[in-house]
């Protein structure tokens, strides 16, 4: 069992509307309030090597991303900490801080506890207007697919590329650039935390269309052997791009560094040089 397929499950008990998107959305006069909660541990988002101001930082990242993902700004963070040793607790919340400053967030609250196993809960709270917001689930046929930022980076820090560990234990999410992205007509988005593949399939099956992507359009990781950078850019999880659709007279988007890698048509599956693109990415796994 992965936590995709729980998350259907799940949907069957509390409804699409609530499991739909990065984040659940609630009607706030002329605005949508959007929110968020990510958990990161140790043994499956903490690298051997990274600092404690870093597991705050990804932390907050992660969150701030699937807030900057529905095309909203984000307000308030708080961060639940459970760690073995409580000297660790100041330089979470550290990086925790900084991420937050660093794209118009504050650090507002959290909790913590003694634990074995260092776990980070990160919940957000972003704000975006009626027209701005935008969800997994609008993709139109002939609408352009587009990804920002360089797959696979991450997934290359993970396999010992140092030029790219920053890129991995601190990651960058897409605040400015969701926020003109749902202002400019994105019609469908989301962040491609799990993955390029998987990510694109989650898009094409929210908003019930087919999309054909192009491998040799897809930006990939420099420096690292061909076959391994486009298997990184296609199923590697950690980086925080964002992948979204839009109709064609609206890209490229003023200030938004994107890149067309395929186009929505009717149907479903994703396509990769008219091939089925495998569904794989990064999962979290139950026995
Ligand atoms: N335990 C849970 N209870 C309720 N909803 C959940 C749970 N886990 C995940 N979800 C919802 O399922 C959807 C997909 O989750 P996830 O893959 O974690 O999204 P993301 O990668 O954007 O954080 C989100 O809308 C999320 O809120
Ligand atoms: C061992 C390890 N693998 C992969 C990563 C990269 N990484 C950081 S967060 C993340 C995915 C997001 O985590 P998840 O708990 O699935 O958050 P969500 O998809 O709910 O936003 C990944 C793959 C990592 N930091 N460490
Ligand atoms: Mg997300
Ligand atoms: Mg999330
Ligand atoms: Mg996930």
């Amino acid at each position: 069992m992965d936590d995709r397929a729980l998350v259907k499950a799940i949907r069957a008990i509390i409804g699409s509307d609530a499991t739909d998107d990065d984040c659940a959305v609630i009607e706030d006069g002329e605005n949508y309030l959007v929110m968020s909660t990510d958990m990161l541990h140790e043994t499956t988002d903490f690298p051997k090597g990274i600092t404690d101001y870093e597991c705050g930082w990804m932390a907050a990242a992660v969150t701030l991303s699937d807030v900057a993902s529905m095309g909203a700004a984000p307000i308030a963070l708080l961060l639940a900490v459970g760690v073995d040793r409580a000297e660790r607790v100041e330089e979470i919340t550290r990086g925790a801080d900084a991420c937050c400053r660093a794209y118009g967030c504050r650090l507002m609250g959290g909790d913590m506890d003694a634990h074995s196993e260092c776990t980070l809960v990160s919940s957000g709270l972003g704000r975006v207007s009626r027209d701005g917001l935008v969800r997994r689930r609008g993709a139109q046929p002939g609408d352009v697919v587009a990804i920002t930022g360089i797959p696979g980076r991450a997934q290359a820090g993970l396999d010992g590329y140092p030029e790219y560990w920053k890129a991995l234990i601190t990651p960058r999410p897409g605040v400015f650039e969701g926020q003109a992205l749902g202002r400019a007509g994105a019609t469908a988005m989301m962040d491609v935390s799990d993955g390029l593949s998987i990510s694109l399939h989650d898009l094409a099956e929210a908003s019930g269309v087919r999309m054909d992507v192009d491998e040799a359009a897809i930006p990939r990781p420099g420096g690292v052997p061909a076959e391994d950078a486009a298997r990184y850019a296609l199923f590697g999880g950690g980086d925080f791009g964002l992948l979204f659709t839009c109709p064609e007279d609206v890209f490229p988007v003023a200030g938004v560094d994107a890149t067309c890698i395929g186009r929505v048509a009717e149907g479903e599956g994703v396509y990769l040089d008219g091939e089925p693109l495998a569904k794989a990415g990064y999962a979290h796994y139950w026995e």
